[in-house]
């Protein structure tokens, strides 16, 4: 069985204000992309999923599969955490003195320990993650040398090469390009349909255009969850017109799958 995340009524207060409301859902397989306005709580809801924020309300259990129990999330030691969930923060942090490689290595960290030593599996996983974001051929440069998005991919890098069943990431085409969204679509596709080791990825997405090829969608706003489900479904299409204002059309392209316009001439 692979790993689950499951959110029971979870409610996140900031400061003084109420930012996630009772927001309950399961993540176990497929890609899934997390969207709402601006202030929606979909970094928070994220940070939440990934024990990384404490909970005024409800919990989160993981099962890391194989048959084990469910854990509560926010009870559980952040390296066995790491092991099945890696997270891509939205301000990817940079130590711009680090090498492409180096940075990417630190995905290892989670199985190798700090004071482990990588073996040729390690090095193998740190090439690959290279390899898919196309970030190989500047292994061997500093982090602040590279461009916004040549260095998200090598952050997205890190995330691969941690090879963690989930991955959690917080606006991961930031920076890209159109043919690197494209690619980074593709992906996601491949790893969450991929036979011999699925993984399931949960991302928060502006970009709407890339958020509709995902399998399924949640519509965040005002940190209430206002639907679920794939992007063919007229209710999660009706919650994307209604929580963006209005700003956004959906139409059908000539196969019939959704596709999504800026409501331009909108009065
Ligand atoms: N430390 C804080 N104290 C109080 N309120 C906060 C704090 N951090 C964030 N917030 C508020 O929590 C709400 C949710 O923020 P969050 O970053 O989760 O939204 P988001 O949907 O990811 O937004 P964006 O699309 O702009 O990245 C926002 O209204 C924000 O102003």
């Amino acid at each position: 069985m692979n790993p689950t995340l499951q959110a029971l009524g979870v409610g996140v207060r900031l400061g003084r204000r109420d930012v996630l409301h009772a927001v309950s859902l399961g993540i176990g397989g497929g890609w899934t992309a997390l969207v709402g306005p601006n202030g929606a709580g979909k970094s928070t809801l994220l940070r939440a999923l990934a024990g990384l924020q404490p909970l005024a309300a409800g919990q989160v259990f993981l099962n890391p599969g194989a048959a084990a129990q469910p854990l509560d999330l926010h009870r559980t030691a952040p390296a066995d955490r790491a092991r099945v969930l890696a997270w891509l923060a939205q301000q990817g942090e940079v130590t711009g003195e680090l090498t492409v490689r180096e940075t990417v290595e630190l995905g290892r960290i989670a199985r190798l320990g700090l004071l482990g030593t990588p073996v040729a599996a390690d090095r193998k996983a740190v090439d690959r993650a290279m390899t898919l974001t196309e970030s190989l051929p500047w292994q061997h440069r500093r982090l602040h040398e590279l461009s916004g998005g040549e260095r998200q991919r090598v952050l997205l890098a890190r995330v691969m090469a941690t090879e963690a069943p989930m991955l959690l990431l917080d606006e991961p085409t930031t920076h890209l390009d159109a043919p690197h969204q494209v690619a980074l679509a593709r992906l996601f596709r491949r790893l969450t349909h991929d036979r011999s080791a699925p993984r399931a990825v949960l991302s928060v997405l502006h970009d709407l255009p890339i958020a509709l090829q995902a399998d399924r969608l949640l519509v965040l706003d005002a940190g209430t969850l206002q639907a679920d489900g794939p992007p063919t479904d007229p209710a999660v299409q009706a919650a994307l017109v209604r929580v963006f204002g209005g700003a956004i059309r959906i139409e059908s392209d000539a196969q019939g799958r959704p596709r999504v316009a800026l409501a331009l001439d909108a009065t």
